[in-house]
């Protein structure tokens, strides 16, 4: 591990456990980083594809001298512990952290079956980054970048493991935040794991809907099931270990339901319309309080949307114009109907260069629709 502008950063080599979406994302940020990564999957195909993407070398069993600086177990999370323990006793110089959506469980499974005096070098950590796809194919080297990062040192980390744990995030981009694994579990609860069984029970009711009714779905439609195309095999996973912390959540989402579906039952009644205000305003207010992307104040940067023929080079002349202006652009999200000739660049500026801009792009014919 090397200290470079008064930040920590590591030396490598780093061996990757698990070649998957984050594993090949890890590897390809590390590898843009000059870094020696060393892969290894239990699937030869899959990290194969990892190699081929550009992650990193294959491990080599037969080399009983390597000796890597980090371990990052990046495997689903009911075999991580196991993994853990494997490479705190295969590696015995190196500090070994896992990355999965959920922490007691495995610092449980570590702590049960570790060499005591192997503890000082496990740290558990979450990059509270992904997406709702699998594999090394799904894999983006800037995933992290700018995105949370926790770091649940436990009672037996070394100091020196905790900082070489803190160096993987920093590398990558990521935002160090730090808590206990109680901490992590309570709070991935509430804004991960019910935000996915949401998500999930609200798609399944799209199941028998008529196609003609689908073909009107909007972005608010989209915005709340992307998620709902995740992997039932990682979520059976990550839903059983925070199950408890969860269901004591659920318990108050079924209070409310009950309550809106008796509402709804008499919408004319008295104090109804007072009871769907509240419920609007309740979410009005959780919603306003989400932090922006690096950790700003919600409602930081004004939204305009342009519309943008479905032809290609469309996008890049927007953004050239855009950068003409000198305007920073602060976040992009495009929307797309494949049904439709036209897609929708939704850009996000400083407030105070939203009506510049608005008129800059009006006066080279583009549409603001927004
Ligand atoms: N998917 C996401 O958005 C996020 C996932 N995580 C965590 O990251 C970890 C990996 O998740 P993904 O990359 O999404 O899953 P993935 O399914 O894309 O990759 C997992 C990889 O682990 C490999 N693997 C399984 N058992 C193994 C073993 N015994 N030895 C070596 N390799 C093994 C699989 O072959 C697969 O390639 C999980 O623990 C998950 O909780 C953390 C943050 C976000
Ligand atoms: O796709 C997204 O936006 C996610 O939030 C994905 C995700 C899945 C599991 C995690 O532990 C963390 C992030």
């Amino acid at each position: 591990m090397t200290v470079t502008n008064g930040g920590t950063h590591l030396s490598g080599p780093v061996l990757i456990v698990g070649t998957g979406l984050l594993g090949t994302s890890i590897g390809l940020g590390l590898r843009a980083r000059g870094l020696d990564v060393v892969l290894s999957d239990i699937s030869p195909s899959t990290q194969a594809v990892a190699q081929d993407i550009g992650a990193g070398r294959p491990l080599d069993p037969s080399d009983s001298a390597f000796a890597p600086e980090l371990v990052v177990v990046a495997a689903p999370p009911d075999v991580t512990g196991a993994l853990v323990v494997e490479a705190l006793a295969a590696y015995p110089a190196a500090v070994v952290v896992d990355i999965a959506s959920v922490k007691d469980s495995v610092l449980k499974a570590v702590t049960e079956a570790a060499d005591d005096a192997a503890l000082p070098r496990y740290v558990g950590t979450h990059p509270m980054a992904g997406r709702e796809k699998s594999g090394p194919v799904a894999a983006r080297a800037e995933l992290f970048t700018s995105m949370p990062w926790v770091i649940c040192a436990s009672g037996q980390s070394a100091p020196d493991a905790v900082r070489t744990a803190e160096a993987l995030a920093i590398d990558l981009g990521a935002v160090v935040s730090r808590m206990s694994a109680e901490e992590h579990d309570q709070s991935v609860a509430v804004i991960s794991h019910l935000p996915q069984v949401l998500s999930s029970l609200l798609a399944s009711r799209l199941q028998d809907t008529p196609a003609h009714a689908l073909s009107l779905a909007g972005n608010g439609l989209r915005d709340v099931t992307r998620i709902a195309a995740s992997d039932p095999r990682l979520w059976v996973q990550i839903l059983s270990a925070n199950a408890g912390r969860l269901v004591e959540i659920l318990y108050g989402v079924r209070e409310d339901l009950n309550r809106l579906i008796g509402t709804l039952e008499n919408p004319l009644g008295d104090g109804a319309r007072l009871d769907m205000a509240q419920l609007m305003a309740e979410g009005n207010i959780g919603q306003a309080r989400i932090p922006g992307k690096h950790g700003t104040p919600p409602e930081t940067f004004a939204r305009l949307t342009v519309l943008v023929d479905d032809v290609p080079g469309q996008i890049a002349r927007l953004l050239t114009e855009i950068g003409d202006t000198g305007i920073n652009l602060e976040d992009l999200r495009l929307e797309h109907s494949p049904e439709r000739q036209v897609g929708l660049a939704e850009i996000s500026v400083l407030p105070g260069k939203r009506h510049e801009l608005t008129d800059f792009l009006t006066s080279r014919g583009w549409k603001v629709v927004q």
